[in-house]
């Protein structure tokens, strides 16, 4: 008897067979259902960045030059919190072009970069007071207390000056504040300061002092229509180891003594070529050790302030000589009348979209008080108004990149713009640590005489 074929066995082929069928179906439908995911959402993604770029175009902006899309995100956030309107939209617009109207004939239009710094701030306070208008930018960064520059942003917003927190890196955020606002001028302070600090970060240098005014140059010279005049701060520092006094322009600085000083001297290089290629009209300016009311921390004056309040000991540099370190310290308020007087004796940048049409001004001025005192001689001074001995100690002055001594010549910047400095370092820290006291709500040991003014003080008030 033939036997019966297994039909167990085959309905088990067959089962598996179906079952494979099934698996291979399902695999397919499954392939399919996922590219159809993928696409949908690449559709998904991309209906959002389109949504995200109407409402929000600079943000992208601002992220595609900084290549980072944190710091983007926080200089939105911090733009919406320092100007109260979206980076970038309509009201933002309103809100730069409103701080940039200048309020007197022919009043120019300045951007300000660092503006929320020392010299920024009471260079913005002293153009937006006579009339000019004025857009700042600051990164904010935290090099020292940013309290301070939130405070000094908050002070140029009740004079109606606009600081937006921007990094001078942010070469979109540049081209779009020349797209909404024709600067006449730019007067850039934004840079990493402080010739020690310089040992312990030196790339800051690197970043703020030479990327940083390479982009604004960059922007000024290509993009802008018209190119602003530039009036640029930089520093005592490049005499570096000149020993000819007074320093003059005319004196050597190809040898720096700080990277700080090197990073200054480079962008004074950097200044010469884009003068030469751009036709940019460029001023730099040689601030010596400025100091005053709303000052920069890290300073000795205010460092030594802090710390002869507290009791903590301070260190005195000597020279290797013995004799003292000194200075030639310059009021804020002298140093502001310089930056004006450069601004205002600029003549306009000769080139556009990224072509020279003539020959445009390039000049180098230093702006210093032209009487350096001995620092031991500046805490003095500080031990009186602030009726407290100081805990010194004096060491030899170490191998840091500080110069020995400052001393300027500014009879260049007087015959060209009238600078005359006027206030010595006595009056001028009696007002640092008025300021100090009432910012910082400090009790001193003695009171300081506000009454008794100081002539400067006569003049502004029979002025006004
Ligand atoms: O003139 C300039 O271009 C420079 O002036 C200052 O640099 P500096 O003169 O070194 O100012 P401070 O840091 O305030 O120092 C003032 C003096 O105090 C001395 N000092 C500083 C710190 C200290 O602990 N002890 C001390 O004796 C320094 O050697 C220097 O002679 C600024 O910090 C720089 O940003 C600026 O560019």
């Amino acid at each position: 008897m033939a036997s019966l074929p297994d039909t167990s066995k085959s309905f088990k082929i067959e089962r598996h067979n179906s079952y494979l069928l099934r698996r291979i179906n399902s695999a397919k439908i499954l392939n399919a259902s996922s590219h159809l995911l993928f696409r949908a959402s690449i559709l998904a993604t991309v209906v959002l960045i389109l949504l995200f770029t109407l409402h929000y175009p600079p943000l992208l902006l601002s992220g595609s030059a900084s290549g980072s899309s944190a710091a983007a995100h926080s200089n939105h956030r911090s733009l919406l919190a320092s100007s109260a309107v979206s980076y970038g939209g309509a009201a933002w617009e309103r809100e730069v072009r409103r701080s940039a109207t200048p309020h007197r004939p022919s009043g120019f239009t300045v951007l300000v970069t660092g503006a929320a710094g020392f010299v920024g701030t009471h260079c913005s306070l002293a153009l937006k007071k006579r009339g000019d208008g004025v857009v700042g930018l600051d990164n904010f960064n935290s090099y020292y207390d940013p309290s301070l520059k939130r405070a000094r942003q908050a002070l140029l917003a009740r004079h109606g000056v606009l600081v937006l927190e921007a990094d001078i890196n942010d070469a979109a955020l540049l081209a779009k504040l020349f797209d909404v606002v024709p600067f006449t001028h730019v007067l850039h302070l934004a840079a990493q300061a402080g010739v020690r600090y310089a040992m312990r970060n030196p790339q800051s240098y690197v970043a703020s002092n030479v990327a940083g005014l390479v982009a604004l140059f960059e922007v000024a010279a290509k993009h802008a229509d018209p190119q602003p005049a530039i009036v640029w701060a930089s520093s005592s520092s490049v005499y570096g180891l000149n020993t000819e006094t007074p320093f003059s322009e005319l004196h050597r600085t190809d040898r720096p003594a700080s990277l700080y000083a090197a990073t200054k001297k480079a962008g004074e290089a950097i200044a010469h070529t884009y003068n030469h290629i751009y036709g940019l009209s460029i001023t730099g300016l040689r601030f010596f050790t400025v100091y005053g009311p709303w000052g920069r921390p890290d300073m000795a004056y205010f460092s030594f302030t802090n710390d002869i309040l507290s009791g903590k000991p301070i260190t005195l540099f000597r020279k290797h000589d013995g004799t003292a370190v000194q200075r030639d310290f310059t009021f804020i308020d002298d140093v502001v009348k310089g930056c004006l007087g450069a601004l205002d004796t600029a003549t306009p940048s000769t080139g556009s979209g990224g072509k020279k049409r003539a020959p445009a001004q390039l000049r180098v001025y230093n702006l210093g008080n032209t009487s350096p005192v001995p620092v031991a001689k500046m805490v003095g001074i500080l031990e009186n108004l602030l009726g407290k001995k100081a805990n010194k100690k004096t060491v030899t002055l170490p191998q840091n990149g500080d110069v020995p001594y400052t001393h300027a010549n500014v009879s260049l910047a007087e015959s060209d713009f009238g600078y005359r400095p006027t206030i010595d370092l006595t009056t001028g820290l009696k007002k640092f640590v008025k300021w100090y006291v009432e910012y910082y709500g400090v009790k001193t040991g003695k009171h300081i005489d506000d009454k008794k003014k100081t002539e400067e003080e006569e003049g502004e008030a029979a002025s006004a």
